[in-house]
């Protein structure tokens, strides 16, 4: 077993965004997230791999603390965004997820317009001066998310009668236009058909230049395809943390091992 500062320190590449020590995560008394400590780089695409039920997406929920709409879900340790506790209770957790944005596994447009559902972030976090800003800021962002093209002349059309890729990309769209710094992304992909993933995947390689992403993938193919740096999760333990190609070519414990050649999982 690696001693942990070797995990922390196994990933050099890039800027730290947000740091991780010793997080452990219950939910009443099982206990779902032992003891991780991890370092997410700025600019860089990791992602989190691992069996079904293993914590991944209970450690991504850490990170912009999702968890603390789940009554009984207890998180302990650190976790600080660019060197802040973002469990400090200075912090308000409505800021920190307009900071560390959310896509989840099924798009989830609000019932409103193509406009609205971008504008609904900038609305509430008063991002835009005018109506022209606004305007600026929902264009930008529905260009971040590779979704402009394909409705600039139906913004004012329900964001819901979209194909699933172009929701997904909406979302997309949506997360960023509150201009986050961090991107948690929970299996994106799942309920995409295979060109619509090929479209988020590229849109992901491309958002990485101005975010940290974070992905949770079942697919070891995608992590290959979109990461820089992998997150090999087992039990509620972080196993292995590496750069994707270690992880996948050259992996230093033998779970991660069973797990990329089907062994487990
Ligand atoms: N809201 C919840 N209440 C109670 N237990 C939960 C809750 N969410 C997750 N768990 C438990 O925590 C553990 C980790 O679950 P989690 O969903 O984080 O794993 P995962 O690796 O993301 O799984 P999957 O790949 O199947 O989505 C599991 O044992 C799960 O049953």
């Amino acid at each position: 077993m690696k001693d942990m500062s070797q995990i922390a320190n196994a990933v050099e590449t890039g800027t730290n965004k947000i740091s991780a020590r010793d997080v452990n995560v219950f939910y009443g008394d099982s206990q779902a997230i032992k003891g991780v400590d991890v370092e997410i780089s700025n600019n860089t695409v990791t992602a989190f791999i691992g069996p079904s039920g293993c914590g991944k997406s209970t450690f991504l929920r850490c990170l912009n603390r999702m968890n603390d709409t789940i009554d009984i879900c207890r998180v302990t340790g650190t976790i600080r965004l660019d060197g802040e506790d973002i469990y400090d209770k200075r912090v308000d957790p409505v800021q920190l997820r307009a900071k560390v944005g959310m896509v989840f596994q099924k798009p989830n447009p609000f019932p409103k317009s193509i406009y609205d559902n971008v504008a609904y972030g900038p609305r509430i976090h008063g991002l835009a001066r005018s109506k022209s800003d606004l305007d600026e800021v929902v264009e930008r962002a529905l260009r971040r998310g590779a979704i402009w093209n394909e409705v600039k002349d139906r913004l004012y059309a329900p964001g819901t009668g979209l194909s699933g890729g172009q929701q997904q990309r909406l979302c997309i769209a949506r997360a960023v236009a509150t201009e986050p710094e961090v991107l948690l992304m929970d299996e994106p992909c799942s309920a995409l058909d295979p060109i619509a993933t090929a479209q988020v995947e590229e849109l992901i390689d491309e958002l990485r230049e101005n975010f940290a992403v974070v992905i949770v993938t079942h697919s070891m193919q995608q992590a290959a395809r979109v990461s820089q740096n992998t997150a090999f999760f087992h039990l509620g333990e972080l196993v292995e943390y590496g750069e994707t190609g270690q992880i996948f070519t050259n992996p230093q414990d033998p779970r991660t091992e069973s797990y990329i050649t089907g062994r487990i999982g």
